[in-house]
């Protein structure tokens, strides 16, 4: 059976317990130390506010989209009225999306497997049923396998949590086809494309060129230590027959402004240099932790070439709760894998997940501390 203790427990409440550690190596939310520049946008913090009082929101929310997305290479995302409409977060922008898939009617949602939990809890949540595809399926083989016959929506994460595979363009145009000719709704969540340059293809070119009805979610909130000041983007097509608007205005009226000028800011920064400074940070840590265990024995990372700012470890034999608990004993918190596979976690009951946006030092001692758990009986 799968790790018992942590069922019915979900990857966000495991991340709650760490929130406190020093040695948090658990959530995907970015940790690291702010770049000089970045401290320099953090301390013109009052003139941004004031900056923020004074412009027009609409003016804000396109100067925010535009940073953001062209940062990305993101050139074609719909500009019309509620093309982008701006969430508190990417997780909220999923429960819209979710709810507006309800009174479609139709059959199930196809949802990548493995991924992060909260999105299968957010559509179940709904009321919505899902059926699991495979990365293997999704990325490879038969377009007509990869959208299963009867689903209403299929929901990609793509760069994917935790293995950061990334779908390429050639894959997503025949995905796309597929559910134009089906008329089935694509929805894809980026929230870690900002790591893997290979996800930086104009995804909505290739979206709008397919004629199917799609939905894109970004997460500006993985990439800079801005305390989680955040924003979900939800893009969608002019003729994707959803109610997004109408569900978005019942959550909220929009976002704060003063959040939209600090995106801003932290986009142009990235785009002068901080994105690539950023992927070579992540790859240095990537490798500080294989570098770290490289002497381990039944030890594997299963996702050679992720770029994204996590990384599995296949612990072999050992299972993840038992390693997890060790840790914790300790105040260190990595992330067991099982619920990613939320529809066989009995699959990840051997696997951890390492947050690599953290501070090299305190993931060094963390990494140490695991190494130790895992050469001692
Ligand atoms: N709304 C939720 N549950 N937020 C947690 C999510 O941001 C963590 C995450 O994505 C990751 O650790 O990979």
């Amino acid at each position: 059976p799968s790790t018992p203790l942590l069922r019915g427990v979900n990857l966000t409440e495991i991340e709650s317990l760490a929130l406190s550690s020093q040695l948090n190596m658990a959530d995907g939310h970015a940790r690291q130390e702010l770049t000089k520049s970045q401290r320099s946008i953090v301390d013109e913090l009052p003139d941004l506010f004031a900056k923020a009082a004074a412009q027009p929101v609409d003016d804000l929310e396109r100067e925010a989209h535009r940073a953001y997305l062209h940062l990305l290479h993101q050139h074609s995302y719909p500009t019309r009225p509620g093309g982008v409409l701006t969430c508190y977060s990417s997780s909220v922008a999923m429960e819209i999306l979710a709810r507006s898939l309800v009174p479609a009617g139709g059959g199930p949602v196809a949802l990548v497997h493995p991924t992060f939990d909260n999105i299968p809890d957010l559509l179940r949540g709904n009321g919505l049923r899902l059926l699991p595809v495979e990365e293997d399926v999704l990325h490879e083989g038969s377009v007509s396998a990869a959208v299963p016959e009867g689903v209403r929506c299929l929901f990609i994460t793509t760069p994917n949590n935790p293995t950061g595979r990334v779908l390429a363009e050639q894959r997503l145009a025949a995905i796309a086809a597929e559910c134009a000719a089906r008329d089935v709704v694509l929805a894809l969540d980026t929230s870690f494309r900002g790591f893997d340059t290979r996800s930086h293809y104009d995804h909505y070119t290739v979206l709008r060129d397919s004629g199917c009805r799609w939905v894109v979610i970004e997460d500006t909130g993985k990439l800079w230590a801005t305390l989680d000041l955040k924003v979900g983007l939800l893009a969608s097509s002019d003729h994707v027959g959803l109610p997004l608007a109408k569900i978005h205005s019942d959550i909220l009226l929009g976002v704060s402004p003063f959040v939209l000028v600090l995106v801003t800011r932290f986009a142009e920064d990235a785009a002068a240099g901080g994105l690539a400074d950023l992927h070579r940070f992540i790859a240095d840590n990537r490798a500080l932790v294989r570098a770290t265990l490289a002497d381990v024995p039944d030890l594997a990372f299963p996702d050679g070439d992720a770029r994204v700012s996590v990384e599995r470890v296949d612990l072999g034999e050992r299972r993840c709760l038992d390693v997890w608990t060790r840790l914790r004993q300790s105040g260190i918190y990595v992330l067991p894998c099982s619920q990613f596979h939320w529809a066989d976690p009995a699959r990840g009951d051997h696997s951890l997940r390492i947050a690599l946006a953290r501070v090299p030092g305190a993931l060094e001692a963390a990494v140490r501390a695991l190494r130790a758990v895992l050469l001692s009986p």
